[in-house]
Protein backbone atom coordinates (compact mmCIF):
# COMPACT_ATOMS: atom_id res chain seq x y z
CA UNK A 1 0.00 0.00 0.00
CA UNK A 2 1.24 3.62 -1.01
CA UNK A 3 -0.23 7.09 0.34
CA UNK A 4 0.72 10.25 -1.49
CA UNK A 5 -0.29 13.65 -0.62
CA UNK A 6 -0.15 16.73 -3.39
CA UNK A 7 1.88 19.51 -1.86
CA UNK A 8 2.04 22.69 -4.32
CA UNK A 9 2.14 22.90 -8.07
CA UNK A 10 5.40 23.33 -9.90
CA UNK A 11 4.34 25.90 -12.37
CA UNK A 12 3.71 28.45 -9.27
CA UNK A 13 6.85 27.26 -6.92
CA UNK A 14 10.76 28.10 -7.27
CA UNK A 15 13.82 26.57 -9.01
CA UNK A 16 14.24 25.69 -5.47
CA UNK A 17 11.28 23.76 -5.12
CA UNK A 18 12.26 22.07 -8.09
CA UNK A 19 15.00 20.78 -6.94
CA UNK A 20 14.37 19.85 -3.31
CA UNK A 21 11.76 17.48 -5.23
CA UNK A 22 14.25 16.16 -7.58
CA UNK A 23 16.79 15.63 -4.38
CA UNK A 24 14.30 14.25 -1.50
CA UNK A 25 13.75 10.55 -1.33
CA UNK A 26 9.65 11.62 -0.07
CA UNK A 27 9.30 14.59 -2.23
CA UNK A 28 8.35 13.84 -5.67
CA UNK A 29 7.96 15.35 -9.08
CA UNK A 30 4.30 14.22 -10.35
CA UNK A 31 2.74 15.25 -13.39
CA UNK A 32 3.68 19.28 -12.28
CA UNK A 33 2.64 18.51 -8.86
CA UNK A 34 4.90 18.17 -6.05
CA UNK A 35 3.48 14.86 -3.96
CA UNK A 36 5.10 13.41 0.07
CA UNK A 37 5.12 10.13 0.09
CA UNK A 38 3.80 9.67 3.25
CA UNK A 39 3.41 5.75 3.11
CA UNK A 40 5.77 3.50 1.04
CA UNK A 41 5.23 -0.08 -0.46
CA UNK A 42 4.14 -1.28 3.08
CA UNK A 43 3.01 -4.59 3.54
CA UNK A 44 1.95 -6.57 6.33
CA UNK A 45 -0.84 -8.92 7.96
CA UNK A 46 -2.21 -8.24 11.67
CA UNK A 47 -3.40 -11.35 13.09
CA UNK A 48 -6.47 -11.62 16.04
CA UNK A 49 -4.67 -11.66 19.59
CA UNK A 50 -2.20 -9.07 18.19
CA UNK A 51 -1.60 -5.86 20.10
CA UNK A 52 0.62 -4.01 17.63
CA UNK A 53 2.76 -0.86 18.31
CA UNK A 54 3.78 1.61 15.47
CA UNK A 55 6.70 3.44 16.26
CA UNK A 56 8.95 6.03 15.04
CA UNK A 57 9.97 9.39 14.66
CA UNK A 58 8.01 12.62 13.82
CA UNK A 59 6.43 12.19 10.73
CA UNK A 60 7.30 8.66 10.25
CA UNK A 61 3.85 7.89 8.82
CA UNK A 62 2.10 6.19 11.99
CA UNK A 63 -0.55 8.45 12.31
CA UNK A 64 -0.95 8.20 8.11
CA UNK A 65 -1.55 4.68 8.42
CA UNK A 66 -3.71 4.77 11.39
CA UNK A 67 -6.22 6.49 9.52
CA UNK A 68 -5.59 4.39 6.42
CA UNK A 69 -6.66 1.21 8.36
CA UNK A 70 -9.79 3.41 10.03
CA UNK A 71 -10.54 4.30 5.91
CA UNK A 72 -10.10 7.80 6.07
CA UNK A 73 -7.69 7.40 3.66
CA UNK A 74 -7.53 5.13 0.33
CA UNK A 75 -4.35 4.07 -0.70
CA UNK A 76 -3.02 5.57 -3.95
CA UNK A 77 -2.31 2.03 -4.65
CA UNK A 78 -2.40 -1.06 -3.07
CA UNK A 79 -5.20 -1.89 -0.94
CA UNK A 80 -6.66 -2.77 2.87
CA UNK A 81 -8.76 -5.15 3.89
CA UNK A 82 -10.14 -5.30 7.44
CA UNK A 83 -12.24 -7.73 9.08
CA UNK A 84 -14.37 -6.57 12.06
CA UNK A 85 -15.67 -3.38 13.41
CA UNK A 86 -13.75 -0.62 13.94
CA UNK A 87 -13.18 1.45 16.95
CA UNK A 88 -10.81 4.77 15.95
CA UNK A 89 -9.32 7.07 18.41
CA UNK A 90 -7.44 8.90 15.98
CA UNK A 91 -8.91 12.63 16.05
CA UNK A 92 -11.21 13.27 19.00
CA UNK A 93 -13.23 15.59 16.79
CA UNK A 94 -13.92 13.07 14.13
CA UNK A 95 -17.34 12.20 13.61
CA UNK A 96 -18.73 14.33 16.28
CA UNK A 97 -21.17 16.92 15.11
CA UNK A 98 -19.79 20.18 16.78
CA UNK A 99 -23.26 21.83 17.51
CA UNK A 100 -24.85 18.93 18.88
CA UNK A 101 -23.96 18.47 22.75
CA UNK A 102 -21.81 15.32 23.99
CA UNK A 103 -24.95 13.89 24.76
CA UNK A 104 -26.50 14.40 21.05
CA UNK A 105 -23.45 13.01 19.53
CA UNK A 106 -23.70 9.91 21.67
CA UNK A 107 -27.31 9.33 20.90
CA UNK A 108 -26.97 9.83 17.22
CA UNK A 109 -23.97 6.93 17.18
CA UNK A 110 -25.84 4.66 19.06
CA UNK A 111 -28.47 5.16 16.87
CA UNK A 112 -26.52 5.01 13.65
CA UNK A 113 -25.41 1.85 15.14
CA UNK A 114 -28.96 0.60 15.72
CA UNK A 115 -30.13 0.62 18.61
CA UNK A 116 -33.10 1.69 20.46
CA UNK A 117 -33.50 5.09 21.99
CA UNK A 118 -33.83 3.54 25.39
CA UNK A 119 -30.19 2.19 24.49
CA UNK A 120 -28.91 5.27 23.37
CA UNK A 121 -29.67 7.21 26.29
CA UNK A 122 -28.43 4.56 28.63
CA UNK A 123 -24.97 4.90 26.68
CA UNK A 124 -24.78 8.57 26.94
CA UNK A 125 -25.17 8.39 30.64
CA UNK A 126 -22.35 5.96 30.57
CA UNK A 127 -20.55 8.17 28.82
CA UNK A 128 -21.24 11.10 30.49
CA UNK A 129 -20.48 9.20 33.76
CA UNK A 130 -17.16 7.58 32.56
CA UNK A 131 -15.78 11.40 30.95
CA UNK A 132 -16.86 13.24 34.30
CA UNK A 133 -17.81 15.84 32.00
CA UNK A 134 -21.13 16.31 34.40
CA UNK A 135 -23.55 19.54 33.03
CA UNK A 136 -21.14 19.74 30.19
CA UNK A 137 -21.99 16.45 28.49
CA UNK A 138 -25.33 18.99 27.60
CA UNK A 139 -23.40 21.99 26.19
CA UNK A 140 -22.62 22.04 22.30
CA UNK A 141 -19.09 19.82 21.47
CA UNK A 142 -17.48 22.76 19.84
CA UNK A 143 -17.34 24.95 23.27
CA UNK A 144 -15.27 22.08 24.92
CA UNK A 145 -11.55 21.93 25.89
CA UNK A 146 -9.22 19.88 23.73
CA UNK A 147 -8.85 17.70 27.50
CA UNK A 148 -12.83 17.04 27.20
CA UNK A 149 -13.27 16.36 23.53
CA UNK A 150 -10.65 13.51 24.46
CA UNK A 151 -12.71 12.67 27.22
CA UNK A 152 -15.68 12.43 25.26
CA UNK A 153 -14.63 10.51 22.27
CA UNK A 154 -12.70 7.99 24.25
CA UNK A 155 -15.83 7.65 26.13
CA UNK A 156 -17.74 7.32 22.77
CA UNK A 157 -15.25 4.71 21.11
CA UNK A 158 -15.07 2.71 24.06
CA UNK A 159 -18.90 2.32 24.57
CA UNK A 160 -19.11 -0.40 21.10
CA UNK A 161 -16.50 -2.69 21.81
CA UNK A 162 -14.93 -2.50 18.34
CA UNK A 163 -13.33 -5.62 17.16
CA UNK A 164 -10.41 -3.62 16.06
CA UNK A 165 -9.19 -0.84 18.01
CA UNK A 166 -7.06 2.12 16.76
CA UNK A 167 -5.74 4.48 18.33
CA UNK A 168 -3.06 7.11 18.97
CA UNK A 169 -1.78 7.38 22.40
CA UNK A 170 -2.09 11.00 22.88
CA UNK A 171 -5.70 9.49 23.72
CA UNK A 172 -4.31 8.32 26.57
CA UNK A 173 -3.26 11.67 27.49
CA UNK A 174 -5.34 13.94 30.73
CA UNK A 175 -5.48 13.89 34.02
CA UNK A 176 -4.23 11.15 36.95
CA UNK A 177 -8.11 10.59 37.63
CA UNK A 178 -9.12 10.20 33.98
CA UNK A 179 -5.80 8.44 33.20
CA UNK A 180 -6.64 5.58 35.87
CA UNK A 181 -10.12 5.39 34.82
CA UNK A 182 -8.80 5.17 30.96
CA UNK A 183 -6.07 2.69 31.42
CA UNK A 184 -8.96 0.31 32.89
CA UNK A 185 -11.29 0.55 30.56
CA UNK A 186 -8.49 -0.01 27.75
CA UNK A 187 -7.35 -3.32 29.68
CA UNK A 188 -10.89 -4.34 29.47
CA UNK A 189 -11.62 -3.19 25.45
CA UNK A 190 -8.32 -4.57 24.67
CA UNK A 191 -9.02 -8.18 25.99
CA UNK A 192 -12.43 -7.85 24.09
CA UNK A 193 -10.96 -6.91 20.75
CA UNK A 194 -9.33 -8.81 18.77
CA UNK A 195 -6.45 -6.26 17.43
CA UNK A 196 -5.27 -3.25 18.83
CA UNK A 197 -3.05 -1.20 16.72
CA UNK A 198 -1.07 2.12 18.97
CA UNK A 199 0.65 4.71 17.12
CA UNK A 200 3.21 5.50 20.52
CA UNK A 201 6.51 7.68 21.25
CA UNK A 202 6.46 5.74 24.76
CA UNK A 203 8.22 2.83 25.25
CA UNK A 204 6.79 1.97 28.66
CA UNK A 205 3.32 2.23 27.10
CA UNK A 206 4.69 0.15 24.08
CA UNK A 207 6.04 -2.72 26.53
CA UNK A 208 2.72 -2.72 28.85
CA UNK A 209 -0.03 -3.28 26.30
CA UNK A 210 1.78 -4.40 22.86
CA UNK A 211 2.86 -8.29 21.95
CA UNK A 212 4.31 -6.94 18.87
CA UNK A 213 6.53 -3.72 16.68
CA UNK A 214 6.08 -2.43 13.41
CA UNK A 215 8.78 0.98 13.42
CA UNK A 216 8.06 2.96 10.31
CA UNK A 217 11.01 5.47 8.77
CA UNK A 218 10.33 7.91 6.38
CA UNK A 219 6.52 6.04 5.07
CA UNK A 220 8.37 2.21 5.78
CA UNK A 221 7.80 -0.35 7.75
CA UNK A 222 11.34 -0.44 9.36
CA UNK A 223 11.74 -3.20 11.75
CA UNK A 224 8.95 -5.85 12.60
CA UNK A 225 9.40 -7.45 15.90
CA UNK A 226 7.58 -9.65 18.45
CA UNK A 227 7.64 -6.67 21.84
CA UNK A 228 10.39 -8.53 23.36
CA UNK A 229 12.75 -9.39 20.50
CA UNK A 230 12.16 -5.69 19.98
CA UNK A 231 13.64 -4.44 22.98
CA UNK A 232 16.39 -7.10 23.20
CA UNK A 233 18.08 -6.01 19.75
N1 LIG B 1 -2.77 15.93 5.16
C1 LIG B 1 -1.48 15.92 4.81
N2 LIG B 1 -1.03 16.72 3.82
C2 LIG B 1 0.28 16.72 3.44
N3 LIG B 1 1.22 15.95 4.02
C3 LIG B 1 0.83 15.14 5.03
C4 LIG B 1 -0.53 15.09 5.49
N4 LIG B 1 -0.60 14.18 6.50
C5 LIG B 1 0.64 13.70 6.67
N5 LIG B 1 1.49 14.26 5.78
C6 LIG B 1 2.93 13.96 5.65
O1 LIG B 1 3.06 12.55 5.72
C7 LIG B 1 4.20 12.19 6.50
C8 LIG B 1 3.80 11.27 7.64
O2 LIG B 1 3.05 11.99 8.61
P1 LIG B 1 2.37 11.30 9.88
O3 LIG B 1 1.53 12.35 10.54
O4 LIG B 1 1.72 10.04 9.46
O5 LIG B 1 3.65 10.96 10.79
P2 LIG B 1 3.71 10.40 12.29
O6 LIG B 1 4.65 9.25 12.28
O7 LIG B 1 2.34 10.15 12.83
O8 LIG B 1 4.39 11.63 13.05
P3 LIG B 1 4.24 12.16 14.58
O9 LIG B 1 4.99 11.20 15.43
O10 LIG B 1 4.89 13.50 14.50
O11 LIG B 1 2.77 12.23 14.89
C9 LIG B 1 4.85 13.50 6.96
O12 LIG B 1 5.91 13.77 6.04
C10 LIG B 1 3.74 14.52 6.80
O13 LIG B 1 4.31 15.78 6.47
Amino acid sequence: MTVEFPLYHLGARSLKKRLLAKSSSRLRDDANRVVVSALRDLTFTINPGERVALVGSNGAGKTTLLRCLAGIYEPVSGRIEMQGTIGALIDPAAGMDQDATGRENIVLRGMFLGRTPAECEAMAEEAGQFSGLGEFLDVPVRTYSAGMSIRLAFAAATLMSPQILLMDEWFLAGDADFLSRATTRLEQLVSDADILVLASHDMNVVQRWCTRVLKMDQGRIVVDLPVNDFFAS
